[in-house]
């Protein structure tokens, strides 16, 4: 029997994952193949015999979303469920919003690898001009954090990501992995990332 019981889920696919642009802090709903995805992925865990203690998730919708359709699928919606910034996908900066293959083009494809892959590049900032910067930091999501509006990052590398992920994870949602409770997170392909390189 395993000693940790910690489920990482990265959510179903994005409207933006599918038009292969970078959605970061974009607050993107699943598409209907991302709402099939966490419904499979939910009755596979059922059939697995998963029961859930605790549920944590990004503030971003797609993370939400793929932690109901799972738990629905699981005859589990009652298990609570807590939501932190500190989870959100990588802050992709200036990138947010921009198609991956026309960024190859432009910057070259080793250009985009290393913004996107490498372990402490950070992207260019999002400055106010940019299409997405008011969307997101006018979100009241945002007002509500455990730091200030101004603290929020501009642009991450993935280290940037495990820096601002440490806190909630050793505070939060670590001490319930140790006292044996069943734990799903519910998040992103980076903040994933991030963490499970930490575990490991
Ligand atoms: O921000 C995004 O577009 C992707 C990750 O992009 P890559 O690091 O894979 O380019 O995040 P997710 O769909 O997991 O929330």
């Amino acid at each position: 029997m395993a000693k940790y019981k910690l489920i990482l889920l990265r959510h179903g696919e994005g409207a933006w994952n599918k038009e292969n642009r970078f959605c970061s802090w974009v607050d993107q709903k699943l598409s209907g193949d991302g709402v099939k995805e966490a419904q499979a992925c939910g009755r596979h865990l059922k059939n697995l015999g998963f029961e859930f203690d605790l549920v944590f998730t990004s503030v971003l919708s797609r993370s939400i979303q793929t932690a109901w359709l799972v738990l629905e699928e699981m005859g589990q919606e009652w298990v609570p469920t807590e939501a932190s910034w500190r989870l959100n996908e990588r802050h992709y900066g200036a990138l947010i919003g921009l198609n991956r293959a026309e960024m190859a083009l432009n910057h070259g494809e080793e250009q985009v690898k290393r913004w996107r892959r490498s372990y402490d590049v950070t992207p260019p900032p999002i400055t106010e001009s940019h299409p997405y910067y008011h969307e997101i930091y006018n979100d009241r999501r945002y007002k509500l954090c455990d730091v200030p509006l101004e603290k929020l990052p501009k642009a991450e590398s993935l280290k940037e990501v495990l820096d601002r992920l440490l806190p909630y994870w050793n505070e939060r949602i670590a001490p319930e992995v140790k006292k044996g409770k069943t734990v799903l997170i519910s998040a992103h392909g980076n903040s994933t990332r991030a963490l499970l390189k930490h575990l490991e």
